[in-house]
């Protein structure tokens, strides 16, 4: 049997639309649930299978995506929100209540700053862009997954078209390395 990996992704990846122009996130809370909005398409999609990132019940691996910070307002009841880990990179305002983490803005000096991570699977809407591949591959293993899995698990992401990386992509990763040599030196900023 198909390693069952996520919902959105294990019965085929969901369809982007051009007229998607952004949407409200909304947590797992029956009531008074915390509402976001989030303005244009999202980029960067991806499954990631790090351990910090929020995965609904059952899943192996996160859907996370980035929208330009300006972009994403919390709209009803932000005061059940709490930052989780106010050291790490990526500020996760998590749903004190259901535990849904509701968006992660990068405010340090790095690469991302001025991105949020949000998970587009508590979009009221479809027509968000949908992941296009995996990080933090070997990561899972530290939830608890079986090494004995992996080549099982990295087959079945590639067989749905999310190649797996242990880091982030090339693109990404070459990114990060750009600012960095720019800010070092290295490469004419
Ligand atoms: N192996 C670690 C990797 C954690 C990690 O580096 N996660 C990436 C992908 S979300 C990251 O950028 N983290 C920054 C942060 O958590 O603030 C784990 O699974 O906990
Ligand atoms: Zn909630
Ligand atoms: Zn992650």
């Amino acid at each position: 049997m198909a390693e069952k990996l996520h919902p959105k992704i294990d019965n085929g990846l969901p369809r982007e639309s051009a007229s998607f122009a952004g949407g409200t996130l909304v947590c797992a809370c029956t009531s008074k649930p915390v509402k976001v909005k989030v303005k244009g398409q999202i980029a960067h999609n991806h499954a990631c299978g790090c351990t910090k990132c929020w995965k609904p019940e059952g899943a192996v691996f996160s859907v996370v995506a980035v929208a330009g910070t300006g972009d994403v307002t919390v709209i009803e009841n932000g005061d059940k929100l709490k930052v989780i880990d106010p050291s790490a990179l990526i500020q996760r305002h998590a749903c004190t209540q259901c535990g849904v983490h509701m968006h992660g803005p990068v405010e340090r000096d790095h690469p991302f700053k001025g991105l949020s991570f949000i998970h587009p699977e508590r979009f009221e809407e479809d027509g968000w862009s949908p992941p296009g591949f995996t990080a933090f591959v070997s990561s899972i293993i530290e939830s608890g997954v079986d090494p004995s899995r992996m080549d099982g698990i990295r087959g079945r992401l590639r067989t749905i078209g999310l190649e797996p990386y242990d880091c982030l992509n090339p693109g990404l990763m070459d990114y990060i390395a750009t600012w960095t040599a720019k800010k070092s030196g290295a490469l004419p900023a």
